[in-house]
C-alpha cells in the first residue's frame, strides 16, 4: 500500500525484486507528488459525478427518459468547431486495441500497420497491481522506442521504424486504485493511470513529434467530460505544457452520453480528438439504464447487431455530430477475430469484419477498431477503397434527423436457450480469465473483454426479473433454471479443459461471482467492482 500523505513506501512484501524495481521506476517521488495533486484537486468532483449517475438512474427508474437537454440547445445549434487536430491524428483509418500490460502485444500492435494503437488499461486489462505497473513500464519503453520482448522460444521482438500513433485508455471514473491512498482514501484509478502516463511521457512524446493522447471511457455526461478537461488544463499548467497539448477521443459508449455527444465535444473542444462508438459498452449501458422498465428487453446478445434501429441511430448521430464540429468519428469493434485451423469458419469471420467496416465507412466513420493484427489489412483495404482522403470529416452525409425516439427504439427478437446458455458460459469463462489477470480473451472464436461480458451477465439478470423473460419455447427464465445451467456449464468446462486446468483455474469462484451478479436484486454497476475485491 502506498500512502501519499504520510510516507512513500517502496517496499512491498509480496513483490519480487524485479517488480519492486518496476514500482520504483514508476512511483518516483516526483510522480507521486503530481498524482497527489491530481487526486486532491479532482476527487471530490469525481465522487459528485458518480453520485449524479445514481440520481439520474433513479429518475430513469421513475420514468424520466433521456432526451436532448433544453438547457444546452444553443451548444447543439451554434456554430463552433474543435481545435485543429495534430498531424499524427489526422488519418486514423485503422486502429488496433489491446491490453497495455502485455509487452509482446504492445509491440505487435505498434508494428501492426494500424495507424493508431489504443493501449488499454480499461476493458482489456484485469487491473492487478502487477498489470497496472507493467502497463506503465511498457508505455514508457514504447514512447522511448526501447520496448523489446523475448519469448520462451527465444524469438525477439522490437519496434519497427514506423509505428502506430499511441493513445492510452485509462480506467473509468468509477474505478479506484486500491494500492495507493491519498489522505486515507483510495486513489481514483483514472487519475492514477492518466497522471503516471502523462508525467513520465509527455516531454518525450512531444520530442517524437507526437503528444499525450488518450481515449476516455464510460463517460455519462458533459459534466464528466468537463472534469476531464479541467484535469487536462491543470496538468498542462503543472507540467509546463502548452494548453491544448493533451488530446482525447471520448468513447460514446453509454446511452446518456449519446444524448450529450455535442456537449461532450464542446466541453473538450480545445483537447478533443473526436468521438468513438464503443458499441459493446453502449449495449450494456442501454440494458443497465432501462433495466427497471417493463417495456425494455433485449433479445439474444447475437441479435443486437449494429443494424438494429437504436444502434444504427446512435452511430449516425455520432458521425453527424462529429463532422459538424470538424472532429473524427471513429467506429467500433467487431468481435470476430481470425480463427485458426478452420479455413471456412475463418473466412466467414473475416467476411463479417469486412461487412461491418464497409457499413461503417459508408456511414461516414473516419476509421475503425480491430482487435487483432490479422484484421488490419482487411480494414485498411475497406477504408482505402471508400475513403481516399485521410478522413471524411468534410463529407456531409444525408441522414434523417435522429430523434430521442430513434435512440431509444427497442429491438425485437427471441431469447433462445442457446442464447441464455451462451451468456452464462461466456460470462463465467471471461470472469475466470479476469480473476486470473487476463482482461481480453478469445471465447468461442470471439474477442471477449469486460464490456462484452457485462452484456452477458446483465441480460441474464434482466431476463430472470422481466415479465417477458421467456425462452422462445415458452419457459420462463428463472433463478432455478439459471442455477441448473450454471451447474451444467461448470461440468462442461471441466470436461472440455480437463480436470487439471479446471482445478488450477478460477472457474468455481467465477461461477460464484457470476451468481452474485445475476441473483442479487441490487444490480452491480460494473462487474469489475466486485471483481476488483477478488484480485491482488
Ligand atoms: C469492447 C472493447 O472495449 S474493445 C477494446 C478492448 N479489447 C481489446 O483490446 C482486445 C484486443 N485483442 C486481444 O486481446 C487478442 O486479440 C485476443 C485476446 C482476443 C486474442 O489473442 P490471442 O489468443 O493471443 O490471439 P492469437 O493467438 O491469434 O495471436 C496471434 C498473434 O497476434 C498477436 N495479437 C493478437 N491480438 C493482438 C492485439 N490486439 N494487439 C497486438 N497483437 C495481438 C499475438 O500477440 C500473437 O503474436 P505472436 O504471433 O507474435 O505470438
Ligand atoms: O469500448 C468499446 C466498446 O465497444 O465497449
Amino acid at each position: 500500500m502506498y500512502n501519499l500523505t504520510t510516507s512513500i513506501q517502496y517496499q512491498d512484501a509480496e513483490a519480487t525484486n524485479e517488480f519492486q524495481n518496476d514500482i520504483k521506476k514508476i512511483l518516483t517521488p516526483e510522480a507521486m507528488a503530481f498524482l497527489k495533486k491530481l487526486h486532491v484537486k479532482f476527487n471530490t468532483e469525481r465522487i459528485r459525478c458518480l453520485k449524479q449517475r445514481q440520481i439520474r438512474q433513479k429518475e430513469i427508474d421513475n420514468g424520466k427518459m433521456p432526451d436532448f437537454l433544453p438547457e444546452t440547445k444553443s451548444i447543439r445549434h451554434d456554430k463552433w468547431t474543435i481545435s485543429p487536430i495534430p498531424d499524427d491524428l489526422k488519418d486514423r483509418r485503422v486502429e488496433i486495441t489491446g491490453p497495455a500490460s502485455d509487452r509482446k502485444m504492445v509491440i505487435n500492435a505498434l508494428n501492426s500497420g494500424a495507424y493508431v494503437f489504443m493501449a488499454d488499461l480499461e476493458d482489456a486489462t484485469s487491473p492487478t497491481w502487477q498489470n497496472i505497473i507493467q502497463s506503465q513500464i511498457n508505455l514508457i519503453d514504447a514512447v522511448n522506442r526501447n520496448l523489446t520482448y523475448t519469448n520462451e522460444n527465444g524469438k525477439h521482438y522490437t519496434l519497427n521504424e514506423k509505428i502506430a500513433t499511441l493513445l492510452v485508455r485509462p480506467r473509468g471514473w468509477h474505478l479506484e486504485e486500491k494500492h495507493v491512498l491519498v489522505n486515507g482514501e483510495k486513489m481514483s484509478a483514472s487519475l492514477f493511470d492518466f497522471g503516471l502516463y502523462l508525467f513520465h511521457n509527455a516531454a518525450q512524446l512531444l520530442k517524437n513529434n507526437s503528444g499525450p493522447y488518450f481515449y476516455l471511457p464510460k463517460i455519462e455526461s458533459r459534466e464528466e467530460a468537463r472534469l476531464w478537461n479541467d484535469v487536462f488544463i491543470f496538468s498542462e499548467q503543472e507540467l509546463g505544457l502548452q494548453q491544448g497539448t493533451i488530446k482525447a477521443t471520448v468513447l460514446i459508449e453509454t446511452i446518456l452520453a449519446a444524448f450529450e455527444a455535442d456537449e461532450i465535444l464542446y466541453e473538450l473542444r480545445e483537447h478533443s480528438a473526436g468521438l468513438n462508438c464503443g458499441r459493446w459498452d453502449y449495449i450494456f449501458s442501454y440494458l443497465k439504464k432501462f433495466r427497471n422498465h417493463q417495456d425494455f428487453i433485449l433479445p439474444d446478445r447475437s441479435l443486437v447487431t449494429m443494424t438494429v434501429p437504436f444502434m444504427k441511430a446512435y452511430t449516425q448521430y455520432v458521425v453527424e455530430t462529429c463532422h459538424k464540429r470538424k472532429a473524427h468519428a471513429i467506429g467500433g469493434m467487431a468481435a470476430q477475430i481470425p480463427i485458426k485451423n478452420n479455413p471456412k469458419a475463418n473466412e466467414e469471420a473475416l467476411n463479417k469484419v469486412k461487412a461491418d467496416k464497409t457499413r461503417e465507412v459508408i456511414n461516414g466513420h473516419d476509421g475503425s477498431w480491430v482487435a487483432h493484427p490479422g484484421l488490419v489489412p482487411i480494414v485498411l483495404d475497406v477504408f482505402n477503397e471508400h475513403m481516399p482522403e485521410a478522413n471524411q470529416i468534410d463529407r456531409q452525409i444525408e441522414h434523417k434527423t435522429i430523434t430521442a425516439k430513434d435512440l431509444l427504439a427497442i429491438p425485437e427478437g427471441p431469447i433462445t436457450e442457446e442464447g441464455l446458455r451462451m451468456n452464462i458460459s461466456v460470462a463465467i469463462q471471461y470472469i475466470e480469465a479476469w480473476l486470473g489477470g487476463k482482461g481480453a480473451v478469445p471465447i468461442y472464436n470471439l474477442m471477449e473483454d469486460a464490456a462484452t461480458a457485462e452484456i452477458s451477465r446483465a441480460q441474464v439478470w434482466q431476463w430472470i426479473r422481466h415479465p417477458q423473460g421467456f425462452l422462445e419455447d415458452g419457459r420462463k427464465i428463472t433463478r432455478n433454471l439459471v442455477e441448473q445451467m450454471i451447474t451444467v456449464e461448470l461440468v462442461d468446462l471441466k470436461n472440455s479443459f480437463g480436470e487439471e486446468q479446471f482445478n488450477n483455474g478460477n472457474y468455481e469462484s467465477a461461477a460464484r461471482l457470476f451468481s452474485q451478479l445475476v441473483f442479487n436484486d441490487e444490480f452491480e454497476e460494473f462487474l469489475t467492482l466486485p471483481g476488483y475485491e477478488r484480485i491482488d
